[in-house]
């Protein structure tokens, strides 16, 4: 995989398992849409596995794992149903996870451009960061709403980085999974996975140009890189 040979100019950052822990209020809403229809609960363990395709994905595994098959408008009616539960509540048992607003502050600091892409739709993610103070860290928001194909297809990194005006290899991707990691990939972007992800595969089998312990060690890491 290509490496990172300078600082980068922007650094991506992926939303769940990356800056945020989002699990107990997506179990919250996924339970709440399927219990309108009588599908049982999912356990936390569970919904941490069916994370980070989109909510699309989301609710897909979770219909497979119930062996409900049902057709496409019924299945969109349900991800807009887990969408009106979760989005007047996405902040509220969310937390963030260890380091997130220092390697923010740490990219600003550095004057790098800052932005994020997620599966997510962006409206969600939007009031997430300004729940937490953090919306104003980021020069750019790409949900998953926005276009372009979802991660692990490598169009939101390359329309993010377009839009930030810099070639793809300039930005640094930082996120939990090997949705990120095959996106990068497939962008040619440089990428950091953070350990303890929404993700079954290990460090050596997503195989990231870097790897973070967390998120404190992000500074550390483009402090490293040599500047341009
Ligand atoms: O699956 C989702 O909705 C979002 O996941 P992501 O922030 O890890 O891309
Ligand atoms: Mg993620």
């Amino acid at each position: 995989m290509t490496m990172t040979t300078y600082r980068p100019r922007a650094v991506l950052f992926d939303l769940d398992g990356t800056l945020i822990d989002s699990i107990p209020d997506i179990q919250e809403a996924l339970n709440d849409a399927l219990a309108e229809r009588d599908i049982d609960p999912f356990d936390r363990a569970s919904v941490r596995v069916m994370v980070g395709g989109g909510t699309g994905i989301l609710l897909e595994r979770a219909l497979l794992r119930r062996g409900v098959s049902i057709e496409d408008t019924e299945r969109d009616r349900l991800v807009s149903r887990f969408l009106e539960f979760y989005e007047p509540r996405a902040s509220r048992l969310t937390t963030l996870l260890p380091g997130a607003p220092e390697a923010l502050a740490a990219c600003r600091r550095r004057g790098m451009k800052v932005g994020l892409v997620t599966n997510k739709p962006a409206a969600p993610s939007r009031s997430i960061l300004e729940a937490f103070g953090l919306l104003a860290d980021f020069d750019l928001i790409v949900g998953g709403d926005a276009g372009p194909a979802k991660k692990p297809n490598p169009d939101l990194l390359l329309h993010a980085a377009e839009r930030l005006d810099l070639s793809a290899g300039s930005c640094l991707f930082v996120g939990d999974s090997e949705n990120d990691v095959e996106a990068a990939r497939g962008a040619d972007m440089p990428v950091a996975a953070v350990e303890n992800g929404y993700t079954q595969l290990s460090m050596d089998e997503m195989a990231p140009t870097y790897r973070l312990a967390s998120l404190h060690d992000l500074d550390a890491l483009l402090e490293a890189l040599p500047q341009v």
